[in-house]
This record gives C-alpha cells, sequence and structure tokens, in this order.
C-alpha cells in the first residue's frame, strides 16, 4: 500500500481522489516540527504540503521511501529543491489553480489600501465615526506599475484596465508584442518607480528579485506611491520601505507575505498606520484550494503509479502532447541504458544517445532521463531515477551526447545508445519500438539481432562454428535453465559471433563457467533487466 502524509491543511474535497484511491492509504498530521516530521517520514511514499511545512534536507534524507512531494500551490521556497533533486525525489506543485484568487487578493488589497478600509473598519467598531481620516484615492487614471508578468501579474493587469487605470510591466520575458495584446505598456524598473501610481510585485523570490525594491529604488520613486506584495517577502525590503513611508516617499503598503512568516511580533509593519497585512492569505479561498488541491493529488496519484505526470518543479517542463508521444519509449529508452551498461566493464565516461526516425523532431530529454537512469543504475541501484539521473552523471564527470537523425536503416523510430570507457571501450545497442510486435532491440554493437528485451538474457560471444548452438542449449537444460529465445548474429560466416538467449530464470554463476569453458565459446555474460 501507498502511504501519503498531508502535513499542512489541505482542502478534503481536493484530496479525496487520493483517499478514494484503493491502493494509497492517507494520513492527515498538520503542525508537525521538524524533527516530528524526521522521525514519521520515513514510513511514506508522498509528502503533499502548502507553504508552512519547511521540507528541509533532513526531513527529504530521511524520507528513505519519498518519490515526490507535492506542493499544493506555486511557490516552493518551503522545498529543499536542490537536496530533492539529489536524493531523486520529484517536487511537483500546482502552479493554476490559485492564480485568479491571488490576482483577487491583491486586488482586495490594493482597494483596501486606497481607502483605508482595514483602518476605518478598527476605529468604526470601537465606536469612532471619524469621517475626516480616511480620505482616499480613485484607481481611475491611475498608473499601476507591476513588476512581474506572470500568470498573476498578467490577470492583475486584465482587472486594472476594466477600472480604467494606465498600466506598465515588467517582466524578463515581456516582449513588446505581448504587452501589446495585453493592453499595457512594456516598462523598465526604473519607469514603474518613476512613474507608478500604485506598484504591485508578482514575481518569485530569487537572487535577483530579492530586495529589488530597496533604498536606492525609493529615493528614485514618485512621492505618494502606494506598494502592494501579494508574491514573496523579501521581493521589497521591509525596513527601507517603512523608511520610504516615514519620510513620505510612499503613501502606504499592502502586504500578504513577510521576509520571515509569521512576522515577529514587534515587526514595525504591524504596528504601522499606513501598512495593512494580511497572514499570507493569498489563495486561501475555497475555490484556490479545491484547486490546487485537485491538481496536485492528481499528480501525484501519476507519480506513485510511475505514469506520465507534469508541474515537476525539479526537472524541465513538457507539454503533455510531447509526453504522450514519448511514454510507449521509457521502458525500451531504460532497458537499452541498462543492457549497456551491463555489457560494459569499465568506469563510463561518455554516453551517446542518437535518436532517429520519429524521434528526430519531438524533444527527447525526458526519454533521455531514461536511458540514464538505465546506465546509471547498474551501479547506483535504486539511488538514481528521472529526476536525478542527469545530475548523477554529471556529478561522476560522465559527457553525454545527444543527437537526433530523420534516417532510420529501416526502422520508423531507432534509439541507439553507446557507451564509452576512459580506455576507449565502446559498447552500443540499439533498440525500437515495433508496431503491434512491440519492444525490440535490434543491434549489438556491429551485430544485427533481433530480441524482445526480456528479463534474463545469457549473451555468448563464440566463433562462428558448427555444433555450439547444441552445447549450450544441452548444458543451459542440464542444469535446469530453460531457453524462451535463442538469436544468434555474425558478421561473416565462421568468423565472430554472437548468441543471444532470453532465459525463464537467473542463470547459476557456475553455469556461466562451464558455459566458457565450452569449445569455440568466448565470453557469457548475464543480462538483467528489470
Ligand atoms: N500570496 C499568496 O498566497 C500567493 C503568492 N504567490 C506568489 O506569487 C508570485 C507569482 O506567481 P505566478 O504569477 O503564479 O508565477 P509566474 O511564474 O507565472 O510569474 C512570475 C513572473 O515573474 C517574472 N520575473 C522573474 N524575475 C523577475 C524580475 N527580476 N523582474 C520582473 N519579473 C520577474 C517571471 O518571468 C514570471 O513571468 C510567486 O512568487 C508565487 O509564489 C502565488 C500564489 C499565492
Ligand atoms: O498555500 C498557500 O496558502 C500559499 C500559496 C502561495 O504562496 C503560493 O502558492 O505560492
Amino acid at each position: 500500500m501507498l502511504k501519503v502524509l498531508v502535513s499542512d491543511p489541505i482542502s478534503d474535497l481536493g484530496i479525496q481522489q487520493l483517499m478514494d484511491a484503493d491502493d494509497v492509504t492517507v494520513d492527515k498530521n498538520t503542525g508537525l516540527s521538524e524533527d516530528e516530521l524526521v522521525q514519521i517520514i520515513g514510513d511514506y511514499d508522498a509528502l503533499l504540503v502548502r507553504s508552512q511545512t519547511r521540507v528541509t534536507e533532513r526531513i527529504l534524507a530521511a524520507g528513505k521511501k519519498l518519490k515526490v512531494v507535492g506542493r499544493a500551490g506555486v511557490g516552493v521556497d518551503n522545498i529543499d529543491l536542490k537536496a530533492a533533486t539529489q536524493r531523486g525525489i520529484i517536487v511537483i506543485n500546482a502552479p493554476d489553480g490559485n492564480t485568479i484568487t491571488t490576482c483577487e487578493h491583491t486586488f482586495a488589497m490594493m482597494m483596501a489600501l486606497a481607502r483605508h478600509i482595514p483602518q476605518a473598519y478598527a476605529q468604526t467598531i470601537v465606536g469612532t465615526w471619524d469621517r475626516k481620516s480616511f480620505l482616499g484615492v480613485e484607481l481611475r487614471n491611475k498608473t499601476l506599475g507591476v513588476l512581474g508578468m506572470g500568470r498573476i501579474g498578467s490577470e492583475v493587469a486584465k482587472r486594472a484596465k476594466a477600472f480604467g487605470m494606465n498600466i506598465l510591466g515588467y517582466d524578463p520575458f515581456l516582449t513588446e508584442e505581448r504587452a501589446e495584446k495585453l493592453g499595457i505598456k512594456l516598462a523598465s524598473v526604473n519607469e514603474i518607480i518613476r512613474n507608478a501610481d500604485f506598484m504591485t510585485v508578482h514575481t518569485p523570490l530569487t537572487p535577483e528579485t530579492k530586495h529589488m525594491i530597496a533604498r536606492p529604488q525609493f529615493e528614485a520613486m514618485k512621492k505618494g506611491m502606494r506598494i502592494i506584495n501579494c508574491a514573496r517577502g523579501g521581493v521589497i525590503d521591509e525596513l527601507a520601505l517603512v523608511e520610504a513611508i516615514n519620510e513620505g516617499i510612499v503613501a502606504g503598503a499592502a502586504f500578504d507575505v513577510f521576509e520571515s512568516e509569521p512576522p515577529a511580533q514587534d515587526h514595525p509593519f504591524l504596528s504601522h498606520p499606513k501598512i495593512i497585512v494580511t497572514p499570507h492569505l493569498g489563495a486561501s479561498t475555497v475555490e484556490a484550494q479545491e484547486n490546487v488541491a485537485i491538481d496536485v493529488s492528481e499528480q501525484v496519484l501519476h507519480i506513485l503509479r510511475d505514469e506520465p505526470f507534469k508541474n515537476a518543479v525539479n526537472m524541465p517542463p513538457v507539454p503533455s502532447n510531447v509526453m504522450t508521444q514519448l511514454q510507449p519509449y521509457f521502458s525500451l529508452g531504460e532497458k537499452l541504458g541498462s543492457f549497456a551498461a551491463q555489457v560494459t566493464n569499465q568506469a563510463v565516461r561518455e554516453i551517446h544517445v542518437d535518436y532517429a526516425g520519429d524521434l528526430s523532431s519531438v524533444d527527447t530529454q525526458p526519454l533521455t532521463r531514461y536511458i540514464l537512469k538505465g546506465v546509471l543504475s547498474r551501479h547506483l541501484g535504486s539511488d538514481v531515477n528521472i529526476v536525478n539521473s542527469v545530475h548523477l552523471a554529471k556529478t561522476r564527470d560522465i559527457h553525454l551526447v545527444v543527437s537526433q537523425a530523420p534516417a532510420t536503416k529501416g526502422f520508423t523510430n531507432l534509439i541507439t545508445v553507446t557507451l564509452k570507457t576512459q580506455s576507449g571501450e565502446e559498447q552500443r545497442v540499439a533498440g525500437t519500438l515495433l508496431a503491434g510486435y512491440g519492444e525490440r532491440i535490434v543491434q549489438l554493437n556491429q551485430f544485427p539481432v533481433d530480441v524482445a528485451p526480456e528479463a534474463h538474457f545469457l549473451l555468448i560471444s563464440h566463433n562462428d562454428k558448427p555444433g555450439i548452438i547444441g552445447r549450450v542449449g544441452t548444458l543451459l537444460g542440464e542444469n535446469g535453465v530453460n531457453i524462451a529465445s535463442m538469436q544468434v548474429g555474425r558478421k561473416i560466416v565462421g568468423g565472430e559471433a554472437i548468441m543471444i538467449l532470453t532465459v525463464d530464470k537467473a542463470v547459476p554463476k557456475d553455469v556461466l563457467v562451464q558455459l566458457v569453458g565450452l569449445p569455440e565459446l568466448n565470453t557469457a555474460q548475464e543480462i538483467v533487466l528489470n
């Protein structure tokens, strides 16, 4: 039974499909400390979190069975991605489900800021009828600067237009063309700082965005600007902002997020009359919490069941049509990698993967990960998977060369894996997916073969002499090893030849020794494909 731990409050409706799955048990255990999580995580195959649980290296290290960490939301800054990648743990998020909700919260904050709603409410409920202190401003005809024009930033811009605002947008990926389509003006950060009446940030927190609005930006800022942050604490320097408000540069600020959450009791934002705050509520609506939980549960189930999945944060994104095209090749690719690694007797220095035919015009990166997994698992075992296979190859200085070509030597698709060692040894194995027949290994070094990749192979190199096939068959029969299929390959009559046998079970070591003792037989090796 697969076990999933939900360690933050996540919508029950959203995780219903996980709870309904016959092969999964779900434990909800929220508010655990790091130590408590370290204690129990070893039992679980998947961990589901929101933003409260900090998924640290210690927790990941203790998660011996952990295959996936699912983040019900966008930001994954509470998860140690590097440690997860090194351990081959897939991290997925739910990037779309809370876009509108967070955009609407940004608007709620902008309007509350423009009209002093929280401050006025606080006075009104204690009996102070003060209609003078809370003079607001309209949004209409004001300039809104949006830093970060991704999912949320773009939705904010759309709605701001409906309020009659002029929008200046900055994003390293925003083109003039897209800005025009969105009906906004592409601007630099400096132009936004100098011209905006309201500014809202919608970037992740990265080394580049950390304190992107700090003292120098406040010094250059248009007087009276109002600032909203519903993205990540730290994009705006909090102390510099308080200074800028006190100096009259900034008219007010609305923050949903903090550099450290929850903020300390004496955090200057909490007592400042011109700063309004919410406790990271951007994504907190019934709809968004259901959406993100459904999205992430669905992907976690796929991952636990070894099915294709999307939204992996520590793997490059792959469009679903590409994934559908590649998926039938994953198992073949891994077997070819594993086969090649088992016939290579020295440390691999280079892995060449050549894709041909149908595979020549598709992004084959995910398939390459399976091939690398196959190659590396010979020595690294279950520590290697498709998340860390590229990383592990790099850390071992193994050079990967991938090529794609339309020609296929007669096959509609062909994958050739060549392993090169430091001493110049080269082992090549090629395979194809035959319509109606499935996976086939079609080349082994210089020998053309045609064999289905089964669990147990015997690979024999011999001289092409009469009688050898019979002698091998007799010896295996006498030792209770049943032959399922046999293929013989040779380049020239009477020359060097290979025999590939599929057998029904593992071949005992002493039988391999006896095989090598047969006349005209050079080597005998067992290959196991899982
Ligand atoms: N308050 C809350 O509860 C929530 C907060 N968020 C946060 O909101 C932020 C935005 O989320 P999405 O729009 O979904 O992400 P997104 O990935 O769609 O957009 C982020 C954009 O920021 C841009 N960007 C990166 N570096 C930049 C820079 N130096 N200057 C300007 N733009 C830069 C990126 O190019 C990207 O287009 C994220 O930090 C996310 O974690 C998201 C959901 C809820
Ligand atoms: O789970 C939450 O409420 C936080 C949402 C968030 O910040 C995100 O999705 O990036």
